[in-house]
């Protein structure tokens, strides 16, 4: 699926405080941008620069100071706690460290999100129904065959696309990932990105990515935000190269050691 153009989440002069004190700089100022429905919408900036914030405010973890924040149109400024939480299961996140449960097999740490929604809302799927959404969201990251696995028997890189499918295994609209390819090596985080894009491609998650890494933009984001202290300094249209034209390790440590 490609971007259709029509805005799925919109900031409107958007400024958030974290400190109450007014002469503190705002963790966010006078933000206004769309992201498009289908699009893999890249966040990066320095440390400091807000990246994290833009993300919690999509997920009505921490509400605006000031201006409107749309998202699917439903304003979330105005949201109530049932609101918030019905939000919440339309938007997946994978968020920095991911958190696995540690005493929980790779398949209950993945259908965590489908029984969270069964408490708070009743329920929503049949067991079978969660099951087979567990199943297809596994072989969906090529995980079928650590269903029963615990986190420690996993590689960082498996660890991280459990993160993945647990936070698309309830199919949602939007999929907020922070630093997804932090501390992987070369070909996992290819595998990571291959993920991404077929979430966009294949299940039409729209995708937000906060990253350090511009290979990471080049690789798989359709337009990036630079943020600078707070502000939007650019809204970038990203030509893209292809994840899998990323170098592989071997070549990795071929070009920076064996010059
Ligand atoms: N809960 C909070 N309370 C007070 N200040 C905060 C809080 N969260 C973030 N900040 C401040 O808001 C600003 C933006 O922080 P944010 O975490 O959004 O930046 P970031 O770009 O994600 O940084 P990094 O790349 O280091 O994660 C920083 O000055 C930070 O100190």
């Amino acid at each position: 699926m490609v971007s259709t153009g029509t805005a799925i989440v919109e900031f409107q002069d958007v400024t958030k405080r974290h400190d109450a004190d007014p002469g503190t700089r705002a963790a966010l100022d006078g933000i206004s941008l769309s992201i498009r429905q289908g699009e893999i919408f890249g966040v990066i900036g320095e440390s400091g620069a807000g990246k994290t914030t833009l993300l919690e405010l999509i997920n009505g973890l921490t509400a605006p100071t000031s201006g409107s924040l749309t998202v699917q149109g439903v304003d979330v400024t105005r949201l109530g706690r049932r609101g918030l939480r019905r939000l919440r299961q339309r938007i997946g996140v994978v968020f920095q460290g991911i958190h696995l449960l540690s005493n929980r097999t790779v398949r209950a740490n993945v259908a965590l999100p489908l029984h969270l929604a069964r408490r708070t809302d009743g329920a929503v799927l049949s067991r079978a129904e969660e099951r087979s959404a567990v199943d297809e969201i596994l072989a969906f990251v090529g995980l079928s065959h650590r269903a029963d696995f615990f986190p420690a028997q996993l590689s960082g890189g498996e660890r991280q696309r459990v993160g993945l499918a647990r936070g698309l295994v309830a199919r949602p609209a939007v999929l907020l990932c922070d630093e997804p390819t932090s501390s992987l090596d070369a070909s996992t985080t290819s595998e990571i990105l291959r993920v991404l894009s077929d979430a966009r491609d294949k299940l039409g998650t729209t995708v937000v990515v906060i990253t350090h890494d511009l290979d990471v933009v080049k690789a798989i984001c359709d337009r990036a935000a630079l943020l600078e202290r707070g502000r939007l300094r650019e809204l970038i249209p990203v030509v893209k190269s292809d994840y899998r034209s990323l170098p592989t390790y071997y070549e990795q440590v071929k070009r920076e050691l064996m010059p």
